[in-house]
């Protein structure tokens, strides 16, 4: 029970906000249509229950004009019931696409909001899979979940106060007759429709509950199979040169076995449970018949009385066993719950990590330096990484940062960038300064080449024509030629090619603080001197940092910091650089 109300609240927790949000009020009105409708879709089903006993009595009577005009009301009925479900399906589409368009919208922001996506990455796999949890739960969530189920709860409850209240009146009409007697039981039809679904619920409930555990588990094997082959396909190159097919054949093989293995106990869960709900379903047809039968046979009731009986009965046991039908669907909502609320909690968990001190403070500050004050950078687990007490770059300052592999420096970078968030400390920016850092392996997205490389700029701000100077200034006067040609740059050029493409991208963007991780290493020693002397003259005011272990690269240095690794964290020293 306190599951199912932890649930609940956790459904609301999801649900709710589309209905107070600017789209509130057409998200309400489409939701108070489909409702209206769907109320009105039982009434139908009620006025039809009623029109059976008066046209299976007109049957029998031989009543031709009765007959007739049942049919005509017949007919009227009908087509009302056509339009409402037409337009219920329609408005309830329409609801879908616009509540799913507000989540997606949502959901993206809080993941892309102040690099919270690449904080959850750092916090380990809470959030496994974003790319399934925004494309497809949110859509299960609202197609496959909340509507079908919640209108189907909604149409169960009013079936069932309505025909509950037929069934009552039917049962004092037609009294139960067995052995000869006339047995007194107030609402027996009733009562009978109650246990059958009961017993039926109760049976359902306690075969179909590892379907539960069984689907989630299903859901994330599919995505873990899904993620190996899109890494396969991303280091494609490696694989190939280490001859990795084999290794990788198998590996994915192991992957979908467990995922055949859980299918496989889905399936043998799924056909105990369909012997079930279709015996339970065969049943259910004649079932109020045999119960109503000894009245009929008694003489106590007609065939009209016999016929609606039949279909009042199968309506609330219908709606008693709605729980029955939406079972299998529940347990896959139930899994898409958890993973959106898994979701939520670790966008949380990454905002709260960014804001809730000890953090490292990025402040805007007057001034021209950047100023670095008792700066302690961590790893994700607590462990001291670097730390730098006073620390100051100013502007035009050109720096040089050496030390040994894994001593921190790309860290010290993130944290710089103000992306690394475990630590404390202070580091003081310009007011309104442009701060650029270009890894060793920038990122393109896949675009024209012009717009690759103005990313993040919106298309069309930078001029062409600049462009294409900067790509020939860095070296590469093919691609120049290339400008409006759309690629995945990053699959299709040398990771050189990458790194003056990077050069290109902050000579056009002109930060004034430029930090650059071994962002020319995969160059020559020959070609990444042109390209520092490019920077020099193109930029000439702004401050360079680097990292790098080319002893060729301290010529385009003014000082030169080492990071020095040692127990308590690394340190930073200086030494005078050598020209
Ligand atoms: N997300 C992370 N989770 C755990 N440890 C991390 C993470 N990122 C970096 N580290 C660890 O922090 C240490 C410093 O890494 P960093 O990349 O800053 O080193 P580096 O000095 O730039 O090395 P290199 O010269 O090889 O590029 C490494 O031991 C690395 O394993």
């Amino acid at each position: 029970m306190r599951g199912i109300i932890a649930t609940l609240a956790t459904v609301w927790r999801i649900a709710s906000p589309y209905f107070r949000s600017e789209e509130r009020w057409a998200g309400r009105l489409l939701l108070a249509a489909i409702i209206a409708i769907e109320l009105g879709i039982v009434a139908i089903t009620v006025l039809i229950n009623q029109w059976n006993a008066r046209f299976y009595n007109a049957l029998q009577d031989r009543n031709w004009d009765r007959f007739v005009y049942e049919l005509g009301y017949f007919c009227v009925l009908a087509t009302i019931f056509i339009i409402a479900a037409v337009y219920q399906l329609y408005l309830n589409q329409w609801l879908q696409i616009r509540w799913r368009r507000w989540m997606t919208r949502t959901y993206l922001d809080r993941w892309l909001d102040g690099s919270n996506h690449y904080r959850m990455q750092l916090l380990g796999d809470a959030a496994d899979n974003p790319d399934q949890r925004i494309a497809e739960d949110i859509r299960l969530f609202i197609e496959g979940g909340i509507l079908p189920l919640g209108l189907g709860l909604l149409n169960s409850i009013v079936t069932l106060g309505s025909f509950s209240v037929i069934l009552w009146g039917l049962s004092a009409a037609a009294p139960l007759h067995l052995f000869g007697v006339a047995w007194n039981i107030p609402g027996y039809l009733f009562w009978a429709a109650l246990l059958y679904a009961i017993l039926g619920t109760a049976l359902t409930h306690w075969i179909g509950k590892p379907l539960v555990a069984l689907n989630f588990q299903q859901q994330r094997y599919e995505a873990d199979f899904r993620f190996s082959l899109v890494r396969v396909r991303e280091n494609a190159e490696q694989i190939a040169l280490l001859e990795g097919e084999q290794a990788e054949r198998n590996r994915l093989l192991g992957r979908f076995a467990r995922l055949a293995d859980n299918w496989m106990a889905i399936m043998t869960r799924t056909k105990r449970l369909t012997f079930l709900t279709a015996g339970y379903g065969q049943i259910a047809s004649v079932f109020p018949i045999i119960v109503i039968s000894p009245a009929y046979f008694a003489g106590a009731v007609q065939l009209g009385g016999l016929t609606q009986t039949a279909s009042a009965f199968s309506s609330v046991q219908g709606a008693l066993s709605f729980f029955v039908d939406a079972y299998r669907q529940l347990a896959v909502w139930s899994a898409v719950i958890e993973r959106l609320d898994g979701f939520d909690r670790s966008i949380l968990t990454a905002r709260e990590i960014a804001t809730t001190p000890p953090v490292i403070a990025i402040e805007p500050a007057g001034g021209t330096a950047v100023e670095i004050k008792d700066l302690a950078v961590k790893l994700p687990n607590g462990a001291p990484l670097v730390n730098a007490q006073d620390f100051v770059i100013a502007a035009g300052d050109k720096v040089l940062v050496t030390g040994p592999s894994g001593s921190g420096k790309s860290t010290l970078f993130r944290a710089l960038a103000g992306i690394w968030p475990f630590g404390s400390g202070t580091i003081r920016v310009p007011t309104g300064a442009k701060v650029m850092i270009l890894p060793q392996r920038p990122y393109f997205p896949i675009a024209t080449l012009t717009d690759a490389i103005a990313y993040p700029a919106e298309p069309g701000t930078y001029d062409t024509a600049a462009i294409g100077d900067l790509i020939t200034a860095v070296g590469l006067p093919a691609l120049a030629l290339r400008l409006d040609e759309e690629a995945h740059w990053n699959r299709m050029l040398s990771l050189g090619e990458q790194q003056r493409l990077g050069i290109a991208r902050a000579l056009l963007l002109k930060p004034d603080y430029l930090f650059l991780d071994e962002a020319t290493a995969s160059l020559d020693e020959a070609a990444e001197a042109s390209v520092y002397r490019l920077l020099a003259e193109r930029l000439p005011g702004t401050t360079i940092v680097s990292i790098g272990h080319r002893s060729t690269l301290t010529a385009f240095h003014s000082r030169r910091v080492t990071v020095e690794r040692q127990a308590e964290g690394a340190r930073l020293s200086e030494e005078p650089a050598a020209h």
